[in-house]
């Protein structure tokens, strides 16, 4: 799986869902990051203009990649593995409704999922993990064993 070249990456949220205030979306993105970077020597810095590493957007249906979104439900957000240009960037379905309650989706939790594919992250096959394809809602720290042993194979 290929990986970010240094330790500390850059990331930069473009749009914002009019679903959450935007505090409660920076908080998101900003809790899925520790996530990772709690297990790991990653760093995240907040760019508020410029090209970063993972540039974070919403969008709907057609965005400007060839992987366009669905409406409601089905695919919920992706992420391009770490590169150049598009590499990293995560895009979220603007036709969902982002949350920050056990109600459907848990920003945070497709946040942090979506976040492990920039970092590199492939699908579990584990279903208690959060690299599972499927979404699923837990309370408190989402990564599995099998989550931490796949991003220290590729930061530890
Ligand atoms: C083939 C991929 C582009 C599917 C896409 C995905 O895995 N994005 O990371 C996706 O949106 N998957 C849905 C499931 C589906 N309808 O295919 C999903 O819930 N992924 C986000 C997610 C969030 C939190 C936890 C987990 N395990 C998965
Ligand atoms: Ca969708
Ligand atoms: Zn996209
Ligand atoms: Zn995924």
């Amino acid at each position: 799986n290929p990986k970010w070249p240094t330790n500390n990456v850059t990331f930069r949220i473009l749009n914002y869902t009019p679903d959450l205030p935007k505090a409660d979306v920076d908080r998101a993105i900003r809790n899925a990051l520790n996530v990772w970077s709690d297990v790991t020597p990653l760093t995240f810095k907040k760019l508020r203009e410029g090209i970063a590493d993972i540039m974070i957007s919403f969008g709907s249906l057609e965005h400007g990649d060839y992987y366009p979104f669905d409406g409601p439900n089905g695919l919920l957000a992706h992420a391009f593995p770490p590169g150049q240009g598009m590499g990293g960037d995560t895009h979220f379905d603007e036709d969902e409704n982002w949350t920050k309650d056990s109600s459907a989706y848990n920003l945070f939790i497709v946040a942090a999922h979506e976040l492990g594919h920039a970092l590199g992250m492939s699908h579990s096959t584990d279903p208690g993990a959060l690299m599972y394809p499927n979404y699923s809602y837990s309370e408190g720290f989402p990564l599995s064993e099998d989550d931490i042993e796949g991003i220290q194979a590729l930061y530890g």
